[in-house]
Order: structure tokens, then sequence, then C-alpha cells
């Protein structure tokens, strides 16, 4: 493998094999279309830029292209903002360092979004091309089936999740059954997901659990509650080599881009890791496969009486047949109902935005449009 190569990988990089090009189709033909391009990951989304690395220890700018800069209800030539470059995306670019010019935007193999709404619906991208995300959650009062339960729901867009019980240590000294009985709780939900409990502060045992997921080119972002142990496990899988790497990069400061470090973050496993702060609050896009995280209760739905059974006083309801004889847990039934409401929530909102954006296009090739549209509201 070459530096130029071994550098990419270290941030992600999707290729592990000597074979230069990508095996994605799409991917290879962007390669073959731009020779001279080289690949660089965005790090960071500026208004008119971005910060882009073609390895840990290199970051610079690049500008934007046109149509990724003209606001979002722009007539022609306009990209919503959540099909932007955004952090973790890969660009192919031409030129050297400074004069570098974007050529290609490679697309997406994941992408962990969030639905913003205020006045007007929007998508917001969080993190691009993410293998991997670990849901970090504590075995002490932060443990909260439900709440891993919702994550699961909003992380899924491509990503393997994996939930991460961390201070296993502590729980099993106040109770040696108490992973056990944790793990029991969760195999309703976790329907297939790996599950793994930890001692985040121990490193080897930390880097041995989270090994499967930390192969050279994989990416990883991690999502919990505040105190749930996510920097202490960030801190762990990063052994000493952040250190050695800090020092390093101390002493040889040329107006380098540090903050490039905070955002992506390379592993000694050859993995990296995204850290953005996007990650803390996420909200339904409502594209959420609601049936694909509840397919047990679905299937039960599908079982009763009614069709449009409400699961309330139905008779011949499959669904409080089975919350009676103890075969589905009425929290979970209670946060299917509650999570299905909020993903149909941003899914309405979605859809008005999406039949507002029809309306001003049919509008705008009309004659004698409104002319103010252009400068956005008033
Ligand atoms: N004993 C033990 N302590 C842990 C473990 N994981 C985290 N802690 C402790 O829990 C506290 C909170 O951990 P953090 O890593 O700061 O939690 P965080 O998820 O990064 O929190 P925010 O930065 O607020 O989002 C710290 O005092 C850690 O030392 C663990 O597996 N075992
Ligand atoms: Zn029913």
């Amino acid at each position: 493998m070459t530096p130029e190569l071994a550098a990419l990988q270290a941030i992600g990089w999707p290729i592990t094999a000597a074979e230069p090009l990508p095996a994605d189709p799409v991917w290879r033909q962007a390669l073959l279309d731009h020779p001279q391009a080289r690949p660089a990951r965005v790090t960071e989304q500026h208004r008119s830029g971005y910060v882009v690395s073609e390895g840990p220890d290199s970051g610079y700018r690049v500008e934007s292209l046109p149509e990724w800069q003209r606001p979002a209800n722009y007539k022609k030539g306009s990209v919503a903002p959540e099909q932007r470059p955004g952090v973790g995306d890969w660009l192919l670019i031409e030129g050297d360092g400074s004069r570098g010019k974007v050529v290609a935007l490679l697309p997406r193999y994941s992408a962990i979004k969030r639905g913003a709404a205020g006045e007007h619906y929007k998508q917001q991208l969080i993190a691009a091309n993410i293998d991997t995300v670990f849901i970090v959650c504590g075995l002490d009062a932060d443990f909260n089936p439900r709440r891993i339960e919702r994550y699961l729901l909003l992380v899924r867009g491509g990503a393997e999740p994996v939930v991460v019980l961390t201070k296993a240590d502590e729980a099993i000294a106040a109770d040696e059954n108490a992973v056990a009985e944790a793990t029991g709780a969760l195999i309703e939900l976790a329907q297939g997901v790996a599950i793994r409990a930890v001692n985040a502060r121990d490193r080897d045992g930390s880097v041995a659990a989270m090994a499967p997921w930390l192969q050279p080119g994989r990416t990883v972002v991690l999502v919990g509650s505040s105190g749930a142990g996510k920097s202490t496990l960030t801190n762990s899988l990063l052994g000493i080599e952040r250190m050695k790497t800090g020092a390093v990069r101390e002493s040889d400061a040329r107006g380098r881009h540090t903050t490039t470090h905070r955002a992506l973050i390379p592993l000694p496993s050859g993995a990296c890791l995204i850290d953005t702060p996007g990650m803390r609050e996420l909200k339904p896009t409502g594209e959420e496969d609601v049936a694909e995280n509840f397919s047990d209760v679905e299937a039960l739905a599908e079982q009763c009486k009614f069709r449009d059974c409400s699961h309330d006083r139905e008779p011949g309801c499959a669904v409080r047949a089975a919350i009676e004889g103890g075969r589905l847990d009425p929290q979970r039934f209670a946060n299917y109902l509650k999570l299905r409401d909020e993903v149909a929530g941003a899914a309405n909102k979605l859809a008005n935005r999406r039949a507002q954006k029809a309306d001003e296009k049919v509008a705008g090739k009309a004659p004698g449009k409104r002319p103010d549209d252009k400068h956005g509201r008033r």
C-alpha cells in the first residue's frame, strides 16, 4: 500500500485491498473520470467552503461548488442542504492544497441525519459514510432500554448499530448478575443488534470488546447521553497513541488545522472515529422505519381481528393478548406508540415541505413570479 493510501485509510477510506480503485461502480467511475483528482474527507463545513483531509495529519480548506452555496429555495440548480457535503463525506479534489478544487462528491453509503423542525422543516446531515454507531449507555442510573430503543430507530440509515453498556465493572461489583440481567432486558428490543458490556476505563478490555468494528478503513461514531462514558471509551480506544501524536503535532505546528482532529480521530486499530456535536441531539427526520425496529409489535398487530385495531379495547386484539400473556413488554409497546407518532409528525412536515417546494417550482416558472423570492423572506 502506498503511504497516500495508508493515510487515507486511517481516516476511513473504505478500501483495504491493494487494489487502488474502489469496488463501488459509481466511486470507481468518478475516479476514472478524474484521473488527476485525489480523494479527501470533509472534516468541517463552513458557509463558503470545507476543511478536508487526505490523512490523519493534514487538513486544508477548499471552496464550495456554486450549487452548494445557493440558498435552498433558489430556483435553478439548488441542492438541498442535506445533499450538500457534510462531515464524513468524500470529495475528489484536483490541484494542490489551498489551490485545490472540488470536482466531485462521492455518493455517501450511509448518513445520519436529523430533522430540524422549526418554522420550516429542514433536514440536516450530521455525519456521512459511517460504518458503525456505538450506542453508549451506562449500567447505572443511565441504563434505559427505552432510550436505547429510540437511538436504534434514529441512527439506522446504512450504519450498523452496536449497543455498548459501560460501567460493567461497577455494576458487577454491586450485583454479579447485573450484566446478564441488563442484556436480558435488551434482547427483545435489540432484535439481533450486538450488545457489549465494557469497563470503558479499561483500555485493553475496551479495545478487545470493540475490535470487530474497529478494522482499518472503518468509521465509527458514538451516541449516548451525558455521562454515559463516550469520552472515556474514546480515550481508551485511542490508547496512548493520541498523546504521542499530540506531542508531535505541537512540535511541528505550522499553521495546520488542528481542529481537523476533533471531528475525525484516527484510532490505533486503523479505524477512525467521527466526533461531531450534532450527534448529541438526534431528532426524527420522518424517514425512519418504525416497522423495521418494532417488527415484533408489527407482527402481533397483523394478527389482530380488526385491521385498524387501535390495540385499546377491541376484541381479538393480539397486541393486548401478548402484553397480558407476558410476551410483549408494555413499556416497549408504549414507546412504540410514542416513537411512531413522533416519526409520523416529522414525516408530515417533510411531506408538506416537499409539496411546498414543488409549488414553488411551478410558481417559479410562471411569468410575474414574486421577485423577492430570490432574496429569501423579509
Ligand atoms: N467505573 C467506570 N466508570 C466509567 C465508565 N465509563 C465512564 N465512567 C465514568 O463516568 C463518568 C462520565 O464519563 P464520560 O466519559 O465523561 O461520559 P460522556 O458520555 O463523555 O459524557 P458527556 O461528555 O457529558 O457527553 C466519568 O467519571 C468516567 O470516568 C466505566 O465503564 N466504568
Ligand atoms: Zn390490536
